[in-house]
């Protein structure tokens, strides 16, 4: 590893990115991984991974990528640490990653912001309002952002019954939770969940819920390609 952060000792909480990268896209409909797909002029990842460097909290970022991806070699100009490590689930990778970064030198009680490769929307001040909210809390916490919409449940494609929303959140990354309390929460769940928040409540804990704003939603579908390009652009100008 190189840099001199990942040398320091453990006196203080440092703050981590870890970024899982693995995954097919198979809802996006792309030929490849959507996370390297052209979004305003560059890949995907191109977009998250400025947002972190545009942090100077960030002792290192690591990205999960799946076994044979060759794209960090054929575009090596990222200073984040890139591990081929990913697993067959979202939780799978950030498991294996947290293991990359206590072999890198991380220890349990840093903080380590998870944040979704194909979430390039993600903004420093973002990232930084994440890390001011939690930074003094025991549990942790996410950005989110309050359902907008009224909240049906469906059966058989008709309505069933209509779901009070104004409790109900959108769950976004990145997600921030010290890396010891996220070890043992993914183990314990044993991977059937889709978040690590999920995993920490599991353990009876709270997450913080931290206001982010819709723009940071997850290029999921086809058509997410072309509002992130908006956004994208628009800030741009
Ligand atoms: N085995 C996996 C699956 C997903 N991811 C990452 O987790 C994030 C979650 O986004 P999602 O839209 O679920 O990505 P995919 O799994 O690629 O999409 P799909 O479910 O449509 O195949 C992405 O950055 C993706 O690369 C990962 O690192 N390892
Ligand atoms: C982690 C996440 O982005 C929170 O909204 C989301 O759950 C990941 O997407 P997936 O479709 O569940 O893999």
């Amino acid at each position: 590893m190189k840099g001199t952060d990942m040398n320091a000792t453990a006196s203080s909480s440092r703050y981590f990115a870890l970024i899982p990268c693995a995954g097919n896209g198979s809802r996006a409909g792309t030929s490849g991984p959507k996370q390297y797909e052209r979004v305003a002029g560059q890949p995907m990842i191109w977009h998250t991974l400025s947002a972190f460097a545009g942090v100077k909290r960030i002792a290192r970022t690591l990205v999960v990528v799946a076994p044979g991806d060759g794209f960090f070699e054929r575009n090596p100009t990222t200073s984040a640490l890139v591990v081929p490590c990913g697993g067959a689930t979202r939780a799978q990778s950030v498991e294996n990653g947290l293991r990359e970064l206590r072999r890198a030198g991380a220890v349990d009680n840093d903080w380590v912001l998870v944040h979704d490769a194909v979430r390039c929307l993600i903004t420093p001040d973002l990232v930084n309002r994440l890390i001011d909210r939690c930074s003094g809390d025991a549990v942790g916490g996410l950005l989110a952002h309050p359902l907008p919409d009224t909240l049906k449940i469906g059966e058989e494609g008709r309505v069933a019954s209509t779901v009070t929303r104004t409790d109900k959140w959108q769950a976004q990354t990145p997600q921030m939770f010290r890396l010891g309390m996220l070890r043992q929460a993914l183990e314990a769940s044993g991977g059937e969940i889709t978040d690590e928040s999920s995993a920490i409540e599991q353990m009876g804990l709270k997450p913080l819920l931290v206001e982010a704003g819709a723009q940071n939603f997850k290029v999921t579908y086809p058509e997410d390609f072309a509002m992130a390009e908006a956004v994208l652009r628009g800030r741009a100008r």
